[in-house]
């Protein structure tokens, strides 16, 4: 029987106990479902959190029938390129009442425009105590990171979670995974190929080691980190370069003799397939794909290396030749312990569509060509 080439023995648990990240688990849940929930900062009051994305005009009559002041609260970038000027903090906050349904309409949805001109919004308030791992929380689940919040009365029923819970499963559970599935898959053009599943302790999908050929896992492995793209990869969509490079990195492991491509599931840079799909409409309205991400409140790119980084250890691979054009993938590896002791160069001709965000990438995310 071939020998299991995983450490059977997964990280060990972190200092995150399993009642926050089950409490955050569910609080990302409950975002998804549309239903709203009681936010904990670390100081200061209770706030109630809902998306905004699904906005409707009762959830406003709701909040100001209560007499409270609800607040919407955007991510900088957003509000930057609505026109506001955010004024150093990663959130902005606005007054709620003060913009009315039509305009929280609108911000519902980026591809909209606010009916109103910016000059006439209500000036932005203080972000409220914790509003930055609110937004956080949003993106977690895959959301828009736009949030109508008000202060919560207490009376209201629904789940609770803690502001310090939400940062410590965003910088800690992601990170830590459990290997749940090993399994030989021959490739139509890499016979030898064995996939090893591992699951994060977030609740978050299965990130992949596709194990190509016999590679030596004492030297330094033919690597590539590759971030999930369900439209380059499956549908072979040529508005991207995804597709020629998983299908490149594997023909190219094969010739070499063996290889890892790590399948990371940090679709859409980390933003998710239907924020891609977003980002892609916004796109076709003239923006670049990196402004388009931050159109809709993201970062230009919101992935993180340490599951690969992980993954990697517990293979037992400690020196790769990396796969990539993208420095900040070799930064993030090495910041993560693993040495890279090459980086061989990943182009691909363009293909007739996707010249524009081939040269984005090059001119404004500095990838190397
Ligand atoms: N948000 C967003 N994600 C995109 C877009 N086009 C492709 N992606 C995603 O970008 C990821 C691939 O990243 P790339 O920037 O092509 O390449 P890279 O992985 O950073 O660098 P290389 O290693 O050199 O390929 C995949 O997750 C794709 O789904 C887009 O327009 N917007
Ligand atoms: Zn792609």
């Amino acid at each position: 029987m071939k020998k299991a080439l995983v450490d059977p023995n997964p990280t060990a648990p972190s200092a995150m106990d399993e009642r926050d990240l089950a409490m955050v688990e569910r609080a990302i849940a409950e975002l998804r479902s549309g239903r709203p929930l009681r936010f904990v900062p670390q100081a200061g009051q209770p706030w109630l959190l809902a998306p905004l994305e699904g906005f409707d005009p009762s959830m406003l009559a709701q909040a100001t029938a209560a007499g409270e002041s609800p607040l919407v609260l955007l991510t900088a970038t957003r509000a930057r390129h609505l026109g506001l000027d955010p004024q150093g903090e990663r959130v902005v906050a606005l007054s709620a009442r003060e913009m009315g349904a039509d305009d929280l309409a609108a911000l519902a949805n980026p591809l909209h425009r606010p009916q109103r001109a910016v000059a006439e919004w209500p000036v932005s308030l203080r972000p409220p105590e914790g509003a930055e791992a609110m937004l956080e929380l949003l993106k977690a689940g895959r959301l828009l990171p736009a949030a109508l919040v008000s202060p919560d009365s207490q009376d209201a029923e629904c789940l609770s979670v803690e502001e310090a819970a939400v940062r410590r499963f965003r910088e800690e559970a992601g990170a830590r995974l459990t290997q749940v599935a090993e399994a030989a898959v021959p490739l139509l053009d890499a016979e030898g190929t064995r996939i090893v599943a591992f699951r994060p302790a977030d609740g978050g999908r299965e990130h992949l080691a596709i194990l190509v050929g016999q590679p030596d896992l004492s030297g330094p492995v033919l690597t590539r980190l590759h971030s999930e793209c369900f439209t380059g990869d499956l549908l072979r969509s040529l508005r991207c370069d995804c597709g020629d490079q998983l299908r490149g990195a594997i023909d190219l492991m094969e010739r070499e003799g063996g290889g890892i491509l790590l399948y990371l599931a940090q679709e859409g840079r980390g933003i998710g397939l239907v924020n891609k799909l977003r980002a892609y409409a916004l796109q076709d309205r003239g923006a670049d794909t990196l402004d388009a991400n931050e159109q809709l409140g993201f970062d230009a790119d919101e992935r993180v290396y340490r599951p690969a980084a992980e993954m990697l250890r517990q293979l037992g691979v400690a020196q790769v030749r990396l796969l990539t054009n993208n420095p900040l993938k070799v930064e993030a590896l090495a910041a993560s312990g693993v040495t890279v002791v090459e980086r061989v160069p990943h182009s691909f001709p363009a293909n007739g569509h996707n010249e524009d965000y081939l040269d984005t990438k090059a001119r404004r995310f500095g990838h190397l060509l």
